[in-house]
């Protein structure tokens, strides 16, 4: 699939813009990756470079040198940079993947749509905020979207395409050929809160964890009982584990605040309890399961 899009910028160089800017030049895209940390930048091209060593291995297992070039040239195409601004001026699409956090977002888009060039389309990757929030500093909400990926991006397939309500057909049009380019499946869906994936997991872990806060049942049992029952690859313990309990919480706590009426969205005493005793699942060590530190 052809993409009109060629040099991606991607801000934020964590978890989610690591991989996005993985699989951008993967499919052949030049790409810009930022973040305000250099050390960050540092990390996520390291583990870049080994997760295209584990497609490499797959894709080309017959052929190794095919599969060292691969990862060179994929390599070559990431830039990295500390400036925002600067990235933002060669690019013709920026994602960002920063904090979730609505202020921040606010602040790198109002200085970004001051010197993206005028066909520049800006997209965010949010699990849980508004778009049509994030775009209300810009003057280019027409060239504005949702582009959300999945943990870990190289491994899940979908991409979810969010319309905002000025986002124009050309937009939403070259979004999706774009996700199809970097491998995606691509759903397309409103902007509504957790869009459509998380608008389903959130309630679903939320139940999994009062289940086990009543004694229900054990930690272990209700991940297998997902495993194995409903084919899942991780239970859901599992999976707020590895998303990180302070993300579920901190999601959790936004709509709960935005939607107080919903009783799906009512805090979790056993949550709020491991968030503050600083378990906050695979990246602490501990979460629901205790894990060896990275
Ligand atoms: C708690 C209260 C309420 C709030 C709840 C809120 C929850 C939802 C909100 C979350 C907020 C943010 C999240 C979000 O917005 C959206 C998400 O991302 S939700 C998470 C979605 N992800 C999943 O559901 C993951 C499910 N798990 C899996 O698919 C697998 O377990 C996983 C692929 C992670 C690991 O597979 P596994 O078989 O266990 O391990 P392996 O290590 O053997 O890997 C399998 C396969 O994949 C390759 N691989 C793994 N990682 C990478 C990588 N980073 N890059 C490249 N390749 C990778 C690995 O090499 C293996 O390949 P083989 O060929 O099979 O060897
Ligand atoms: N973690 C997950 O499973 C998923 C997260 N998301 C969303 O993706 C976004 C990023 O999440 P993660 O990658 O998990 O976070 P992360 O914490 O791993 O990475 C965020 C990075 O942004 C950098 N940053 C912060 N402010 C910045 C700025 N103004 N300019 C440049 N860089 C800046 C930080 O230094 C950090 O390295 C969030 O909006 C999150 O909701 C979406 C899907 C899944």
């Amino acid at each position: 699939m052809q993409s009109a899009i060629k040099n991606v910028t991607v801000i934020g160089g964590g978890l989610m813009g690591s991989g996005i800017a993985q699989v951008s030049a993967q499919a052949g895209q030049n790409v810009i990756l930022v973040d305000l940390s250099s050390d960050v930048l540092a990390k996520s091209q390291k583990s870049i470079g080994a997760n295209l060593g584990r497609v490499a291995k797959k894709v080309y297992k017959d052929k190794p040198q095919e599969g060292e070039k691969f990862v060179a040239e994929s390599m070559a195409r990431i830039k990295t940079s500390t400036d925002p601004a600067e990235a933002a001026k060669s690019a013709d699409l920026v994602v960002e993947a920063i904090v979730e956090n609505m202020n921040v977002k606010h602040k790198l888009f109002s200085q970004l749509d001051a010197v993206a060039p005028n066909h520049t389309i800006f997209a965010s990757n949010t699990s849980s905020l508004s778009i049509n929030e994030i775009c209300s500093v810009v003057k280019r909400k027409d060239r504005f979207g949702g582009l959300h990926f999945f943990n870990p991006v190289p491994v899940m397939r979908l991409l979810e395409v969010v319309r905002g309500a000025e986002t124009s057909d050309a937009t939403y049009k070259t979004m999706m050929e774009w996700g199809k380019a970097v491998g995606k499946t691509c759903i397309t869906c409103k902007d509504t809160p957790g869009f459509v994936v998380n608008r389903l997991l959130v309630p679903y872990i939320c139940e999994a964890i009062r289940l086990y806060e009543r004694g229900d049942a054990s930690a272990r049992d209700i991940d297998t009982a997902m495993k194995l029952g409903a084919g899942y690859p991780m239970g859901p313990l599992e999976l707020a584990d590895y998303v990180g309990l302070d993300t579920n919480k901190f999601i959790l706590d936004g709509w709960h605040k935005k939607y107080p009426d919903q009783p799906l969205f009512n805090p979790i005493p056993l949550l709020d309890k491991l968030v503050a005793e600083g378990k906050l699942g695979v990246k602490a060590g501990e979460g629901f399961y205790k894990y060896d530190k990275k």
